[in-house]
């Protein structure tokens, strides 16, 4: 046979759902998008085509459906590892199922200062994700092996002062002024892996989500790099069940306008946001492993 498939996944793209929990009168909103891809034994599907094998991406959509019916879809991990787990679990030539799921909050609308029971807003451009690899278990009869990587994306995080950048490596191309005052403004995106289960994957999503916001603005940030590092140490600090957490930070620059053609002086206070091109800033952080220090000690010796 002159070609072989090399690699290959198939599945189901943006299934989107809104579920309503209406067990008491103060209901609770879902919205959902969820990706499922699978692989495994599908070559003869490309090869051969024969889909004698071929799972219809409609039935994994209509999975999504019945399993969002039958589960609580709100706990995004726990949904994501049943549904992957049927996938691999019901079909022998099925070895893993990804599961990506991004979460659209909505939030309860305050009226005159009381939560109302059946209205929100959804205005943020904030999503929560949640990304689970379940795996064929090796042996008939024992449970699935996976991972599941938890996040959340396009929280937008400014502030105007206690930024700044300054003393970097210049060359004959650089341009940029140093300065110790500036704005920092960023669209945040962050995944993280726990090294146990969680006892309330919701809860300790919105602590790591609040220590993010707290220490992005606790103090001065000499770079965003460093507000990167310090924003992801303060989780790995607080949350022992984080193993490790990942960081994507655009710094998307507010530039001073020049204003001496008007003969207007402008004391940092008239911007022009720009989001093309942006610095892209991204690192994971982990808790420090033995063989690593090593490493480092290794290198700076
Ligand atoms: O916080 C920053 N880090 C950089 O690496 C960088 N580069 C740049 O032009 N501005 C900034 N700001």
């Amino acid at each position: 046979m002159p070609h072989q498939v090399w690699t290959q996944s198939y599945g189901k793209s943006r299934v989107r759902l809104a579920k309503v929990d209406r067990d008491t009168d103060v209901h609770q909103y879902t919205e959902l998008s969820v990706d499922v891809e699978l692989d495994g034994d599908f070559d003869a599907v490309y090869t051969q085509g024969d889909n004698s094998l071929a799972l219809p991406t409609d039935t994994m959509k209509n999975t999504v459906y019945a399993f969002a019916r039958e589960l609580d879809p709100c706990e995004l991990e726990t949904f994501a590892w049943t549904l992957g787990s049927h996938f691999v679990e019901n079909f022998d030539h099925i070895s893993h199922a990804a599961i990506k799921i991004t979460e659209t909050p909505w939030e309860r609308l305050v009226i005159d200062g009381e939560a109302h029971p059946h209205a929100f807003s959804g205005s943020s451009t904030e999503r929560n994700t949640c990304h689970a690899v379940i795996t064929a278990p090796p042996k008939e009869g024992e449970e699935p092996e996976g991972a599941i990587e938890c996040g959340l994306e396009g929280l937008t995080l400014l502030k105007t002062t206690d930024s700044g950048f300054s003393k970097f490596l210049k060359d004959q191309y650089t341009t940029l002024p140093e300065v110790n005052d500036r704005i920092f403004a960023t669209t945040l995106s962050a995944k993280w892996v726990y090294n146990d289960t969680p006892d309330n994957w919701r809860a300790i999503r919105e602590r790591i989500r609040t220590i993010l916001i707290r220490e992005f603005s606790a103090r001065f940030s000499p770079s965003v790099q460093a507000t990167l590092f310090e924003m992801a140490s303060a989780v790995l600090d607080a949350e022992p069940a984080v193993e490790e957490i990942n960081l994507t930070m655009p710094n998307l620059h507010r530039h001073l306008i020049n204003l001496a053609s008007f003969d207007l002086d402008n004391p940092n206070i008239l911007f022009l946001p720009t989001d093309e091109p942006h610095g892209n800033i991204t690192a994971s952080i982990c808790r420090e492993r033995a063989e690593d220090a090593h490493a480092h000690d290794h290198d700076h010796g």
